[in-house]
């Protein structure tokens, strides 16, 4: 594929046309999403020949929001029909390699830092990716006052709106654009870049547009600790220890982008006095009211006070930040060999990608193999080019199709077995069949047998992707009769990662188990994310592992029986305890109540416990059915995971519809109304050709609620008014859950017209 070569230009060479607000557009017939054994980047093809010798593919048409041209289905009368309309709609969307491909975005803090990342390691950005990612920030920028938030539907904060704006100046725009007088405004309203939090003001320094004395220490002499120190950074949750590590190394260096004519026009743009007046070193600690959702804590003000003004000018050592900046070098280089320079995730990877630049230098492998692994993180779709929230979703998306299949009944119909066929390849292809090495000196997780989010690759096993691959095999290849790709050996592997992934309190973590204690939370600098610093138990993860271990059971009585026993039982007790009150979970990752809910009551009936059975499963059940709406449908709004109570949407929405129905039937819930009524209204917002159209945002992170055990509330005052998560899209939800949905009910009620 096509690299980063040549001089910095922002503007595509030809084909292109101005889009509605008169900016240049790329001629969108051109794009193609290339799969490379489920790595995923997109091309511009500027040769005519080339563009028609390699005609698009529906996916491309679809991902890029062009018409499919896909044909009209007979009418489904039946919820079967509707399922298999649904399925046909689907199935156009699966990629060569075996996987179903989707946007990841949400998060408006990605992008940026991308940008700032290829400028400042002199790496042209490809004009065509230049010319969309401009188009893609000003679609997001919020109409009444000219800012960006933290994620899509946010409200405008220093953080977004400085960090936007920047990428818009990397990325060509003019500073007399219209569209950035009106976003300079409200940054300068703001106070200017000088009230943005710890990330937005690491990521400006770096590129030279602030002072490292504006920024909080973040010195690598941490990772120096000994292992059992409570708060030492191996502990810490695995996203954060991996954007902490680079960044310790670069501000160690107090690396910054040589200054350049662009960049001291920026200087003069993000703030309301001249650059050369401003006493950074007094802004530190000064962020807007807009950013501060967690407030560092007065520990942590105390530990920057004494780093800053006691340690940094007398008490540090040369010697002795030399070997923290080595041993820091040697973890970063550690990940990026371990995951061929795609890194874990797009904050942790571009950083990384600086530091290498500062070590080894624009030419090194480490740079260009880096230069190449960013395309992976990026997307395009009708309003322009982001970047992803992970290198992919391939292996989550591909589980959840897998089962939807399955679980609709439609597994064994001729026709979708060699999409499933495929399916199962790419999963078999996906699975982790080796630890990293050094696992124990790079503290990573035992990951053998494992399944990843995106691809092997990234190649980091998270508990409930590893349990959802799990589930997806042995249902193909087990009750589907499917070739045996994963043999059983392997399928036993991943039993033994998942054990091993159990906490003692009888929950899953998302990455690894957790390794310190809450008030680690203290120390947490980031000010606009909650939450973050260790690995929680997640209702999701541990109902996941919970139902996949029962299945695994049924087909392998005899493996580990004894520990697998306890661990299900040690989890089950988890997730009563995670009940609350009124019967709902509260879910982290996705929207909200209503996702959790779905999880906890499939795991719940994976063990037996059903409505007629089980008081949990039946206060679950009620929940939900206190929550239908009006049309039959549920409708959850993101609010209820920043308030942590149940908030209804305005309107009802399929993929919550889906999951609630789901939910109900599995708990074995006994009245057929509501469950008919929430079906129909799947099937009356389904439309001709099979497909669903995008609705709300299905998809959070970074706002965790964790079950303490009652005597430990350390936390609970200050995290009960927690007010900010970030929303991640899954458009692939609004196709295979409700396939799942309606293809269960016709299984369970029968195939009536309704
Ligand atoms: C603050 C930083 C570093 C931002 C970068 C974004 C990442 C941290 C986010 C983006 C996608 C993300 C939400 C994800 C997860 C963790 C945090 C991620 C990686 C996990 C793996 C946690 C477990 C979940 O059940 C599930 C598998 C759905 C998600 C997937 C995406």
């Amino acid at each position: 594929m096509a690299s980063h070569i040549g001089p910095w230009r922002t503007e595509a060479q030809g084909h292109l046309r101005p889009d509605s607000n008169g900016d240049s557009k790329t001629d969108y017939s051109r794009w193609r999403l290339v799969n490379d054994a489920g790595r995923q980047t997109w091309q511009y093809l500027e040769s005519d020949k080339e563009n028609e010798a390699w005609p698009q593919t529906i996916a491309d048409k679809y991902n890029l929001g062009l018409p499919t041209g896909l044909p009209e289905l007979p009418e489904a009368k039946t919820p079967r029909e509707a399922a298999e309309n649904g399925l046909s709609f689907f199935s156009h969307l699966q990629l060569e390699p075996g996987n179903w491909a989707c946007e990841y975005g949400g998060p408006m803090f990605l992008l940026p830092g991308m940008m700032i990342t290829w400028y400042v390691t002199k790496t042209p950005i490809l004009p065509e990716y230049a010319t969309e990612i401009k188009r893609y920030i000003f679609a997001r920028q919020n109409p009444e006052d000219g800012g960006w938030g933290l994620h899509i539907e946010a409200h405008s904060s220093v953080f977004g709106t400085a960090m936007n704006y920047v990428a818009l100046r990397l990325a060509g725009v003019n500073e007399d654009d219209p569209r950035m007088i009106k976003a300079r405004g409200l940054l300068h309203k703001f106070g200017g870049a000088i009230y943005g939090p710890h990330w937005a003001k690491a990521w400006l320094s770096i590129l030279g547009v602030m002072s490292w004395e504006g920024v909080n220490p973040v010195p690598p002499e941490i990772w120096l600790l000994p292992d059992w120190v409570p708060f030492a950074p191996w502990r810490w949750w695995i996203h954060i220890r991996q954007v902490f590590l680079p960044l310790s190394y670069i501000w160690s260096k107090k690396w910054s982008h040589p200054l350049d004519d662009l960049t001291r026009q920026i200087r003069e743009e993000l703030y309301t006095q001249p650059y050369d007046t401003i006493d950074f070193s007094q802004h530190r600690n000064t962020i807007h009211a807009a950013d501060n959702y967690y407030p560092k804590t007065m520990l942590l003000n105390g530990i920057n006070e004494l780093l800053v003004r006691v340690w940094n000018p007398f008490l540090r050592v040369k010697a002795v930040s030399k070997r923290a900046e080595d041993w820091a070098w040697e973890l970063i280089r550690m990940e990026d060999e371990n995951t061929d320079y795609a890194g874990l995730g797009p904050v942790s990877n571009p950083l990384n990608m600086v530091a290498c630049f500062i070590q080894e230098g624009p030419d090194s492998y480490s740079v260009r193999r880096h230069r190449e692994r960013l395309n992976d993180y990026m997307w395009m779709k009708d309003e322009g080019m982001l970047a992803n929230g992970t290198n992919g979703v391939q292996v989550w998306d591909t589980t959840f199709a897998t089962q939807a299949i399955s679980v609709a009944g439609l597994a064994d119909d001729p026709k979708w077995r060699p999409m499933l066929l495929k399916a199962l390849e790419f999963i078999d292809d996906h699975q982790l069949r080796e630890n990293v090495p050094n696992q124990e000196k790079c503290y990573r997780q035992h990951r053998k047998g494992a399944w990843p989010f995106s691809n092997k690759t990234q190649g980091y096993t998270v508990s409930d992707c590893t349990a959802e691959g799990l589930r997806s095999t042995i249902q193909l290849q087990k009750m589907h009769n499917f070739p045996e790709l994963i043999s059983s050996d392997r399928l036993k592997d991943s039993v033994d990662c998942l054990l091993l992934m159990q906490n003692p309190t009888g929950g899953f973590t998302d990455y690894e188990t957790t390794r310190g204690s809450p008030k680690i939370e203290w120390l947490n600098a980031a000010e606009v994310f909650g939450g973050i610093m260790i690995g929680y138990d997640y209702p999701e993860c541990t109902t996941a592992s919970v139902t996949a271990l029962s299945l695994f059971s049924k087909f392998y009585p005899d493996y580990r029986a004894d520990e697998i026993r306890i661990a299900k039982e040690k989890a089950v007790a988890y997730i009563k305890r995670a009940q609350r009150q009124d019967g709902s979970w509260y879910g982290s990752w996705g929207i909200c109540f209503t996702y959790a809910a779905m999880f906890a009551l499939e795991s719940l009936a994976s063990v037996g416990e059903t409505y007629q059975t089980s008081d949990n499963s039946r206060r679950g059940c009620d929940f939900l059915i206190s929550k239908q709406m009006e049309d039959g449908g549920w409708g959850e709004s993101y609010l209820s995971s920043e308030k942590h109570v149940y908030v209804q949407h305005e309107k009802s929405q399929v993929v919550q519809t889906a999951w609630a129905c789901l939910a109900l039937m599995e708990a074995d819930y006994p009245h057929k109304e509501p469950l008919q009524r929430g079906i129909k209204m799947l099937m009356s917002r389904q439309q001709r050709n099979g497909e669903w159209l995008q609705e709300s945002i299905e998809g959070v992170f970074n706002q965790s609620w964790y079950v303490r055990p009652p005597e430990s509330n350390i936390l609970a005052v200050a995290r009960s008014d927690l007010k900010l998560c970030s929303m991640i899209s899954y458009p692939n939800y609004k196709f295979y859950w409700p396939i799942r949905a309606l293809g269960l009910y016709s299984k369970k009620f029968g195939n009536e017209a309704l």
